[in-house]
């Protein structure tokens, strides 16, 4: 029995009619409740407690089919709408089909205290919060053969390394004329790491080379959510026959596909036909399948009968090889190496916030006319700079070198100069300098109270070494990608 939830909107005063708002609120309670209840159990007590529980309800909107969810600042309501608004949109919609559309918004009197404060006195008084409206839309559209495709995410635009370049292989195979040798193709990565960018990729060559071609790219959140719709809406053979009828289908985040085992089969269904008809098939998702939850066994054992592919989280090297790329756009605007430099070294999350990080800096020397600069890149960047700085120290770096050349830990401070030590211990002070703040002299002192100069030659060393030795360039990035990962 559902229980009436303490978060039941804000407070109005009474007047004509509020028996029956009444109901309607309680109503609305009751339904909150249980879709919470659902979100605990999906989402884990920690993120539910961070982003659902300060949800309240706010007013059903009968005209519009809108519902109001209230948070208590922008940036709550920030968040949720970036990462929770579909499975609340998909949760409301399955709940109350009346409801078509969730609008997530700062609770109306913080929304005033934000206005005062910012000493807004011109805003109209019923100027609403920026909102972002989850609404209908997707393959119930007409004209969906193209639809969603992103004109900038092409492969062109997609820089290859290391880390993304069997997935990037496994992208352009799958869009490739001949049939495909593997089918579905299962990209997996961390966020921000291409997963989107290569699912358009793939859908543009596509097209490009069969422009009749019936394409479709969807979250997985949305396919739920168009199955749930033509489910009310008695539209289910139509629905099965649009979704049989494409010759590749891309379907993104699929980490959200939750509860609803039949529109979990019909998925299951639509793999099936579409394998049987030689179509391609393409998912993206920030894990395995197997570590999908609560996806029925059948489904997960389609989603890995083809190839899965991982993007690892970009190195050093591909983060700059990116921010390059993506100057190249930004000619003549002049971005100097060491800021470039100093954004790939330092923004080392993911990819969205590295190019985030770049854009963002370039608008604002544009629009102030300032060159850009390091001084510039730390003032503009604030934000992005103190998430990401993870603060390597010399004793990992020691710790790491060691573990990966299998030395004792104490051969970094030794006076011993056998090459099997020597060369890690210099491997190790070029880790140092390049990954830590530190400066020759303190970088010696860490290491047995050594010179200054030799650190600067070990530095220049293997500096060299990298640039005539492929094993030893190797040795450097594989510990430069266990230092930053
Ligand atoms: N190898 C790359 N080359 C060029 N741009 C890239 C590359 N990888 C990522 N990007 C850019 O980084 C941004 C984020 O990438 P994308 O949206 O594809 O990430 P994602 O893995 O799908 O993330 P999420 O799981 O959060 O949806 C996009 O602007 C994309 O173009």
């Amino acid at each position: 029995m559902a229980r009436i939830s303490d978060n039941a909107g804000p407070a109005r005063k009474r007047s004509k009619g509020d028996g029956e708002d009444d109901m309607e609120r309680v109503a609305l309670a009751a339904d909150w409740d249980d879709i919470s209840t659902g979100l605990r159990k999906d989402l884990g007590h920690q993120l539910h407690s961070q982003w659902i529980k300060p949800i309240q309800v706010g007013d059903f909107d009968a005209a519009t089919g809108t519902l109001a969810l209230y948070l208590p600042s922008e940036f709550a309501a920030e968040w949720v709408r970036k990462h929770f608004a579909d499975r609340l949109s998909l949760a409301w919609k399955i709940a109350r089909s009346e409801i078509k559309t969730v609008a997530i918004e700062i609770h109306p009197s913080r929304k005033r205290m934000a206005d005062i404060s910012l000493g807004d006195s011109r805003r109209p008084a019923n100027d609403g919060p920026d909102l972002r409206v989850v609404s209908d839309g997707g393959f119930g559209d007409p004209g969906f053969s193209s639809v969603g495709l992103d004109a900038s995410l092409t492969f062109a635009a997609f820089v290859t390394g290391d880390a993304n370049v069997l997935a990037r292989n496994a992208a352009q195979r799958m869009a490739a004329n001949d049939k495909p040798q593997f089918s579905p193709l299962y990209i997996k990565a961390a966020t921000g790491q291409g997963k989107t960018h290569l699912l358009h990729a793939i859908g543009h060559q596509f097209l490009a080379a069969h422009p009749r071609a019936r394409i479709f790219y969807c979250s997985a959140e949305r396919f739920m959510i168009e199955f749930v719709q033509a489910l009310k809406q008695n539209r289910m053979i139509e629905f099965k026959t649009r979704l049989r009828g494409f010759d590749l289908l891309l379907v993104d985040d699929l980490q959200f596909i939750i509860g609803k085992a039949s529109a979990q089969e019909e998925l299951l269904y639509t793999i099936d036909h579409l394998l049987s008809e030689g179509k391609r098939l393409v998912f993206a998702a920030d894990r395995a399948p197997q570590a999908l939850d609560s996806v029925e066994p059948r489904l997960l054992s389609r989603l890995s009968m083809g190839l899965v592919a991982d993007i690892q989280p970009a190195d050093l090297e591909l983060r700059r090889s990116i921010l390059e790329s993506k100057l190249t756009r930004f000619a003549p605007l002049s971005v100097p190496d060491d800021v470039v430099d100093f954004l790939a070294r330092t923004i080392t999350r993911n990819v969205r916030e590295l190019v985030g990080g770049l854009n963002k800096l370039i608008a604002y020397a544009q629009l102030t006319g300032q060159p850009v600069s390091l001084q510039l890149a730390e003032e503009q960047l604030t934000d992005i700079l103190s998430a990401n700085r993870r603060r390597i120290t010399i004793d990992e770096i020691q710790r790491t070198v060691c573990q990966f050349y299998r030395i004792d830990r104490s051969e970094m401070s030794s006076k011993r100069r056998t090459r099997a030590v020597v060369r890690p211990r210099q491997v190790a002070m070029y880790l140092s300098k390049v990954l830590t703040p530190r400066s020759y002299p303190e970088i010696g002192r860490k290491f047995g109270g050594r010179d200054h100069s030799t650190v600067i030659h070990a530095v220049k060393l293997i500096e060299d070494l990298r640039t005539r030795d492929a094993d030893m360039d190797g040795d450097v990035r594989s510990l430069l990608r266990q230092l930053e990962s």
